[in-house]
């Protein structure tokens, strides 16, 4: 079922087949509709933003794609199957990682730490099994230090590697969590408002980061996110949401010119 044609964009990026596709999606809680009826796809090597107005329904999205919740209708295809019902811990197994908007490290450890926290997935090896196979625990751990190392390279952030997380400013403690989730090597990356509570500073060098993620690792990624702005200069695609429906799907600039994402965001009042 996956569709597997490729395209070039316009800055000279390869785009894959589906990756995952949200199918008549709809969820509710007790009589609120915080989904109605809403497909879209995400496309390998992709970043895709879902946007919309406040109460839009997109962390209701994100939790969706990440099992969290189980909508009441409609089916998530990923990687060319339907997607069983799972708990959240399965859906990390099967290459999903994902950073939240209130900031989820252990303020406690190093950053080194945290990041390690992010190859659990990876950890084959139990404490009996380390016990009878040193070597190979050894080798295990060496291993899963060699990924994090790299990956705190790649986003600078060498210097504070010992430092406990608890000291470090805002900017930084997101850098860490794009870290720790980059560290499980995920095929599919959510990010939940990457940029909220930021300054400018830290929202473009936030921005950068998620381009050279995708850039060098060629991780797939789906962001969701308030600001229309910060998202149209990121973005492969952008789905709109509005009153948990669906307003809007395309490129940046077809999204930018579409007249009922325009009145969302002007505020004009819904029927
Ligand atoms: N756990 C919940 N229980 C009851 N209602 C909920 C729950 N989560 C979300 N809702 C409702 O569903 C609708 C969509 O909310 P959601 O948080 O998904 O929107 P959002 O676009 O992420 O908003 P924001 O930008 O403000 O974070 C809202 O009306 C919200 O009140």
């Amino acid at each position: 079922m996956m569709d597997q044609e490729t395209y070039v964009t316009a800055d000279g990026r390869t785009i894959g087949g589906v990756l995952m596709e949200m199918r008549n999606i709809s969820l509710r809680f007790g009589g609120v509709k915080a989904i109605t009826d809403i497909s879209f796809d995400i496309r390998e090597g992709e970043i895709r933003a879902i946007i919309g107005p406040n109460g839009a329904g997109k962390s209701s999205m994100l939790n969706v794609i990440s099992g969290f919740y189980i909508p009441q209708e409609g089916e998530v295809w990923y990687k060319g199957a339907v997607r069983p019902q799972m708990r959240p811990f399965e859906v990390a197994r099967q290459g999903i990682a994902r950073t939240f908007q209130n900031i989820a490290l252990f303020e406690g450890m190093s950053v080194l730490d945290n990041v390690m926290t992010g190859r659990l997935n990876h950890m084959t090896m139990g404490l009996l099994s380390q016990a009878i196979w040193k070597g190979k625990a050894e080798q295990e751990e060496i291993e899963n230090r060699e990924v994090a190392e790299k990956i705190i390279d790649f986003l600078e952030i060498q210097h504070i590697r010992k430092t406990p997380v608890s000291r470090l400013p805002y900017g930084l403690k997101k850098r860490v969590e794009l870290a720790r989730a980059l560290a499980a090597q995920p095929s599919l990356l959510l990010l939940d408002e990457p940029m909220a509570g930021m300054n400018v500073e830290e929202k473009e060098d936030m921005s950068r980061f998620i381009l050279d993620v995708n850039d060098e690792f060629g991780t797939t990624i789906a962001l969701i996110e308030h600001d229309m702005g910060v998202v149209m200069d990121l973005s492969d695609r952008v789905v709109v949401m509005d009153y948990g429906k669906k307003i809007g799907d395309g490129s940046p600039d077809e999204v930018r010119n579409n007249q009922a994402v325009i009145d969302a965001y002007l505020g004009v009042a819904h029927d």
